[in-house]
């Protein structure tokens, strides 16, 4: 399905609510759990053993645990699939079942057994930071992670939450628009990249009178 030359489609995923299928309970599928969980993902895992922190997920009723090896049907009524067990023989057998049904999968230690695979992923606030290198290179992708995500500031993050806030209150439009890009990559943006709030702020409400101005707000 894949090749060493394709280029992958990247997408972030709405998983609150969804079902999610964790074949496997050791290190890698740990981190995976933990990943989902936190998007809201409804998560259950098939393992003969897990981790103590998946074990303690499970007794605080956050995740529901099937302790036995992986069995035909499993993946049946799941969302998404994610296989890490150290058996090579369980995730081709998942990913098989998970493709007859429809169900995207992802398959650990087999890249070519994935119809997404799973990128390094750093998060501040609502901004996230993801490196894909098509499988190639995950230590590579874990590097540049660490080393973007320290380029995200406090006044990044801020202003990301600023201009969710003022979508919501803002009727879309063209003076919105120019209002938000101006937010992020004109004065207010540089201000506050300085440390200078206040001026930002007097800049801001500026900027909203003038669009108040124009009409396009209610
Ligand atoms: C990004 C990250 C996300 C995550 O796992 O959540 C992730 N691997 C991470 C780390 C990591 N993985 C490995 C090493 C050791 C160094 C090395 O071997 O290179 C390190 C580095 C380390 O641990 O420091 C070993 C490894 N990985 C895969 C195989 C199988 C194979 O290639 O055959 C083997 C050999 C296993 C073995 O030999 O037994 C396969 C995949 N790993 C992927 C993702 C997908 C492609 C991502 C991309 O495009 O870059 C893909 C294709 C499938 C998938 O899992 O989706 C996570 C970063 C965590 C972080 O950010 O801290
Ligand atoms: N994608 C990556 O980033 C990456 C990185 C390192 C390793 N790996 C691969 O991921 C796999 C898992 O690694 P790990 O360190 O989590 O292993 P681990 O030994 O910590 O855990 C393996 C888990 O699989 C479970 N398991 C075994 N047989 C099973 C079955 N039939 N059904 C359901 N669960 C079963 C075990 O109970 C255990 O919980 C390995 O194949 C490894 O090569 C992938």
């Amino acid at each position: 399905m894949s090749s060493s030359h394709s280029i992958d489609y990247p997408v972030c995923l709405r998983l609150e609510g969804r079902r999610v299928l964790l074949v496997g309970g050791g290190t890698i599928a740990e981190g995976r759990a933990l990943a989902v969980l936190e998007a809201g993902a409804r998560l259950r895992v098939v393992s003969p053993e897990v981790t103590p922190t998946l074990r303690q997920l499970a007794e605080d009723g956050r995740v529901e645990w099937l302790r036995r090896p992986y069995a035909p049907g499993d993946v049946r009524g799941h969302d998404l699939v994610l296989a890490a067990t150290d058996d090579a023989e369980v995730g081709p057998r998942v990913a098989e079942e998970s493709r007859a049904l429809g169900i995207w999968v992802n398959t650990a230690d087999v890249p070519e057994l994935c119809d997404f695979t799973l990128p390094s992923v750093g998060r501040k606030g609502p901004i996230t930071v993801a490196i894909s290198t098509a499988g190639q290179a995950p230590a590579m992708a874990r590097l540049l992670r660490r080393e973007l995500l320290a380029r995200v500031a406090p006044h990044h993050v801020w202003l990301a939450r600023l201009s969710g806030f003022l979508r919501r209150h803002l009727p879309a439009g063209r003076e919105r628009q120019r209002l938000l890009k101006g937010l992020v990559e004109g004065d207010i943006g540089a201000l506050l990249a300085r440390g200078e709030r206040k001026a930002a702020w007097t800049r801001l409400r500026a900027e909203l009178e003038t669009l108040k101005a124009s009409g396009e707000t209610t």
